[in-house]
């Protein structure tokens, strides 16, 4: 039921098939003029040359095995300044992340027209293609998807009739220890950024949440300082939680980077194991600016493949949310930054207004 409210807010912008299918990337050795980014203007010239030489932002690394205590306060700090933090000693196995990172590369090492087989509908969520948000852009990006919110069952049949199993056994499970670790980490944000508890778990409670699950393939590019990998954006969520697998490419924009004033973009290079962990819109405007919803986007440096798994921890789209500081959740005094907004409202806000969604919402 709650999967069915989601698509809907999301089905309410219904793509048309061009929007949807990704470029056989197998099948040409040039870049085509529909995949060629214009260079980014100004301080986005951070990043120009492949290889190394690039910016590294040094964004904080906390050890989730210390007391929570520290490390809640520590994930309070990196939300407020970037916006993201990696996390390691999470509970994860390593084998639980290699064997996904596995699956995807197994996913998208299949032939074009049986990823096809397993295509997203016009207006639908699950399933095989271009990220969603590529219909807002004129130019094609480097990457292709599988989305899977819910079961995973339904498209992984259509890729691989006899033998799906193997693939809904190790996403599911990976779903759900990774959810589980998403609550815990909002939880312990809101708790140190002192949230009153009633409303940690009015928001936060398992009836009030659900998950996404993107996991995301960008080809080796015959072209790659030309082309875009994913562009730039905010993810619609409270938080994001990153399988990067070893392969550089993410970046965020942050204003201390870019050395001349005005900020730029640098890397996140990913550690061992690691998890890359972003604050999304929606949490950024529940701690009413609080935190940073970190601007990121892939850029293409490694000749290899790059995978990456992406899961989305947001509220259910009739969840109404504003800033906790001000709606009666402590803070007494702090000016109220947004409206209150259904996360269903900010979905189509988000579709007419990519880049200025949250002054839509301000106050
Ligand atoms: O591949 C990555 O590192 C980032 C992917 C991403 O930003 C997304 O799926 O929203
Ligand atoms: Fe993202």
């Amino acid at each position: 039921m709650i999967t069915t409210a989601l698509s809907e807010a999301f089905g309410q912008y219904t793509l048309k098939p061009h929007q949807i299918v990704p470029l056989d990337f197998h099948s040409v050795d040039t870049l085509p003029e529909t995949h060629v980014w214009p260079p980014p203007p100004g301080p986005e010239l951070v990043n120009t040359a492949a290889g190394d030489g690039q910016l590294v932002f040094p964004v904080p690394v906390i050890d989730f095995s210390v007391p929570e205590d520290s490390s809640g306060k520590l994930m309070v700090e990196a939300c407020e300044t970037w916006g993201v933090f990696q996390l390691v000693n999470h509970g994860i196995p390593l084998e639980i992340l290699a064997a996904v990172e596995a699956q995807t590369k197994r996913l998208f090492a299949l032939p074009a027209s049986r990823k096809l087989e397993a295509l997203r509908s016009p207006n639908g969520v699950n399933g095989y293609g271009q990220a969603r948000f590529a219909s807002l852009f004129d130019k094609n990006m480097w990457n292709e998807g599988f989305t899977v919110m819910g079961s995973p069952a339904d498209h992984a049949r259509k890729l691989w009739p006899d033998d799906y199993q193997g693939f809904c056994d190790v996403i599911e499970d990976y779903q759900k220890r990774m959810r589980e670790l998403a609550a815990r980490l909002l939880g312990l944000i809101l708790r140190s950024a002192n949230t009153p508890a009633q409303e940690i778990r009015r928001i936060s409670s398992p009836s009030a949440t659900m998950t996404t699950l993107q996991l995301n393939s960008y080809p080796p590019c015959p072209d790659p300082t030309r082309a875009m990998g994913m562009a730039p954006h905010t993810d619609t969520s409270f938080l994001t939680l990153l399988y990067q697998g070893g392969v550089k490419g993410l970046q965020i924009f942050s204003d201390r980077g870019g050395g001349g004033g005005g900020g730029g973009w640098g890397m996140v290079d990913p550690v061992d194991g690691g998890i890359t962990v972003n604050v999304g819109d929606l949490l950024h405007v529940v701690s009413n600016a609080r935190f940073h919803t970190a601007r990121h986007r892939v850029v293409l440096r490694e000749a290899r493949q790059r995978v990456s798994v992406g899961l989305f921890f947001v509220p259910t789209a009739d969840c109404v949310l504003s800033p906790l500081a001000c709606g009666g959740g402590g803070g007494e005094g702090e000016v109220c930054r947004y409206r209150a907004v259904s996360v269903k409202e900010y979905i189509g806000l988000k579709y007419k207004g990519f880049e200025t969604v949250l002054s839509a919402i301000t106050k």
